[in-house]
C-alpha cells in the first residue's frame, strides 16, 4: 500500500526524499494549495536583478542539522551563495531601542564598555550567573525571558534575548520555553550551578560525532558542510532564493514519478486495523503510513473525529501570523548602514518586529532591497482591525523613514500576511510533544508527525525532522 505525505512544504517534500530513499514508492504527496514550498516563497524579479523573500531569508550551515541540510542542497545540484562570518551581514545586528539605532557588540571586546542600550558592560552579566543562586525549576522548563534574567539579569532579557526571539518565531520570550533556544544551557545551570560554570565544565568533555548526532551521515560528512567549515560561512542563500529548495526537491520527485497531487486538500484522516484513509474532497484514499507535515491545528481539524483527545493536544501549540512587506528601491546609496538588518525589542512596544537589510546580504543589481516584519505574537495588538495592504505598507514605510532615513517611495513593494505561521514553543512544548508522539505509539495508529510544530521551527530543523521521523519508522511500514 502507498505511503502518504500530508503537506508539501519543504518538510513534507523532505519527507517524501528521504521516503524515497529509504523504501522507493509507491507514494503519494497531498498538498492542499495549487504550489509547493509552503512559506517560502521567493518572488524574482530576474529583468531588474532583485527577488524578495516571503519567508525565510537565510540558511545555518552550523550542527547536525546544519550538515544535513548541506547535504540535501549537495544532493539536488543547488547554488548556494555563502555569506562568511567576516560579512558584515553576520557581523553586524542592529537593535532599534530607546528612539537610537545601536550595533550589538561582535567581539569579545565589546563585552567590556558600555554599548547602549545596555547602561552596563555586558561582562557584568557574566559576573551575575556566577554569583546568582540556582533555583531549580518546577516541570523542568520555564520562559526564556525568566532564565536570562536570573542567570544574566533584565537588560540583557529585554535587549538581548527578547529581540532575538522576535527575530527566530515571532513570539514573546516571556512564553516561549527555554529549551525551544537554550536547553542545554539551562541543564547546564540546573546540573552544575551556573551557565558559565556548566560550559566551561562541557569545554573539557570532547563530544563524539555521535554525541554531535552526526552519526545519521553513513559515511561522511556532506562534502558541501565540510566546504563551510573551512570557509567559515555564517549563512547562506540559494542562488534564484530559497524557494529553489522546495522546487528542486519537487522536481526530483517528479523525475522519480512521483505523485505531488496538488489543490488536494484532507478533510479528515481516520485509521482502521488496515491502514489509514484519508477523505479529500471527491475521493478517499487508503495509506499504510501516512507522515504528516501539517501545521498542527490543521493535522488536529483532520483527526479529531476519531481521536478528539489527540486534536486537543495538537491544538495546545499556538501560531502567531506575521506580515512580511517587501520593498525595493531603484538606488544602492539609500542604506547608511550595513548589517543583517535590525531588530526591535518588545519593551520598545513598536509596531514592526524588525527590517532586514537583503540588499547587505545579497548582491541585488544596485537596488536597496528591505523586508519589514509585523505582527508575530503582538499581531491582535496592532492589527486587530484588518488594515488594507496600503495601510500597513505605509506603517512600514514610515517606520523605514524614521529608523533608517528612506523616506523615498519604493518602486516595488509586495504585503504578505502569512496567517498562523510560526508554532509557538510556549513553557511545556516538549512535554506537549512527548505527549502527542506517545499518543500516537500508544494506539499504534500509522502515523508520523514532522514539521515545524514540533522539532524546531527552522528550515533546517523542518528538513532534519522529516529525515528522522523516516527512519525511525520499522523496515516494513512503507
Ligand atoms: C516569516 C518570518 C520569520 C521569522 N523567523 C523565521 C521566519 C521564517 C524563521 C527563522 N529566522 C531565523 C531563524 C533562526 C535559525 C535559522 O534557521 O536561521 C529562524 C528559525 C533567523 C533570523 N531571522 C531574522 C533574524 C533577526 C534572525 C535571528 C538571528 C540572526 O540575527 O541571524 C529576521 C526576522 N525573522 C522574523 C522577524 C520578525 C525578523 C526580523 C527582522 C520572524
Amino acid at each position: 500500500m502507498t505511503t502518504a505525505v500530508l503537506g508539501a512544504g519543504i518538510s513534507g517534500l523532505s519527507a517524501a526524499y528521504y521516503l524515497l530513499r529509504r523504501f522507493g514508492k509507491p507514494l503519494t504527496i497531498y498538498e492542499a494549495s495549487p504550489r509547493v514550498g509552503g512559506w517560502i516563497r521567493t518572488e524574482c524579479h530576474k529583468d531588474k536583478g532583485f527577488y524578495f523573500e516571503g519567508g525565510a531569508h537565510t540558511i545555518r550551515p552550523q550542527g547536525v542539522a546544519g550538515a544535513n541540510t548541506l547535504e540535501l542542497v549537495e544532493q539536488l545540484k543547488l547554488e548556494v551563495k555563502p555569506i562568511a562570518k567576516t560579512h558584515v551581514a553576520a557581523r553586524n545586528r542592529l537593535l532599534y531601542a530607546k528612539g537610537k539605532l545601536c550595533m550589538l557588540p561582535n567581539s569579545i571586546g565589546g563585552l567590556l564598555g558600555v554599548k547602549e542600550p545596555f547602561t552596563q558592560p555586558l561582562y557584568k552579566a557574566l559576573l551575575h550567573d556566577l554569583r546568582a543562586a540556582v533555583t531549580k525549576v518546577k516541570d523542568a522548563d520555564e520562559s526564556i525571558y525568566s532564565f536570562v534574567e536570573r542567570r544574566f539579569g533584565k537588560e540583557l532579557a529585554d535587549y538581548a534575548i527578547s529581540p532575538m526571539i522576535c527575530g527566530i518565531c515571532a513570539g514573546d520570550a516571556r512564553e516561549i520555553s527555554v529549551r525551544f533556544l537554550m536547553e542545554e544551557l539551562f541543564e547546564k545551570e540546573q546540573k552544575y550551578g551556573g551557565v558559565l560554570k556548566g560550559v566551561l565544565y562541557a569545554r573539557f568533555k570532547a563530544k563524539t560525532d555521535a554525541q554531535l548526532g552526526m552519526g545519521i551521515f553513513a559515511e561522511q560528512q556532506p562534502q558541501l558542510y565540510a566546504k563551510a567549515c573551512a570557509e567559515k560561512w555564517a549563512m547562506y542563500g540559494l542562488e534564484g532564493g530559497l524557494e529553489q529548495l522546495p522546487r528542486a526537491l519537487r522536481s526530483y520527485l517528479a523525475e522519480q514519478r512521483i505523485n505531488v497531487q496538488l489543490s488536494s486538500r484532507a478533510q479528515s484522516l481516520s485509521f482502521d486495523s488496515a491502514g489509514a484513509n484519508i477523505s479529500l474532497r471527491n475521493a478517499e484514499q487508503p495509506a499504510g503510513h501516512v507522515i504528516s507535515s501539517l501545521p498542527a491545528h490543521q493535522l488536529a481539524l483532520l483527526v479529531r473525529a476519531q481521536h478528539p483527545s489527540l486534536a486537543a493536544q495538537l491544538l495546545a501549540i499556538p501560531y502567531v501570523d506575521v506580515i512580511v512587506i517587501n520593498l525595493q528601491y531603484n538606488s544602492d546609496k539609500l542604506l547608511q548602514l550595513d548589517g543583517f538588518g535590525l531588530l526591535v525589542p518588545p519593551v520598545e512596544q513598536l509596531p514592526i518586529l524588525g527590517i532586514i537589510f537583503d540588499s547587505c546580504c545579497f548582491d541585488m543589481s544596485g537596488n536597496t532591497v528591505l523586508t519589514v516584519m509585523m505582527g508575530g505574537r503582538w499581531f491582535a495588538n496592532w492589527f486587530a482591525h484588518q488594515p488594507s495592504q496600503k495601510e500597513l505598507r505605509d506603517i512600514a514605510q514610515r517606520y523605514v523613514a524614521k529608523i533608517l532615513n528612506i523616506s523615498e517611495e519604493p518602486k516595488f513593494s509586495r504585503v504578505h500576511t502569512l496567517q498562523k505561521c510560526i508554532p509557538q514553543y510556549t513553557v511545556g512544548h516538549k512535554r506537549r510533544v512527548e505527549s502527542i508522539r506517545n499518543y500516537i505509539a500508544n494506539y499504534k495508529l500509522p502515523l508520523s508527525v514532522c514539521g515545524a510544530a514540533f522539532d524546531g521551527v527552522g528550515i533546517n530543523d523542518v528538513i532534519l525532522s522529516a529525515r528522522r521521523q523516516v527512519d525511525l519508522l520499522p523496515p516494513q511500514s512503507a
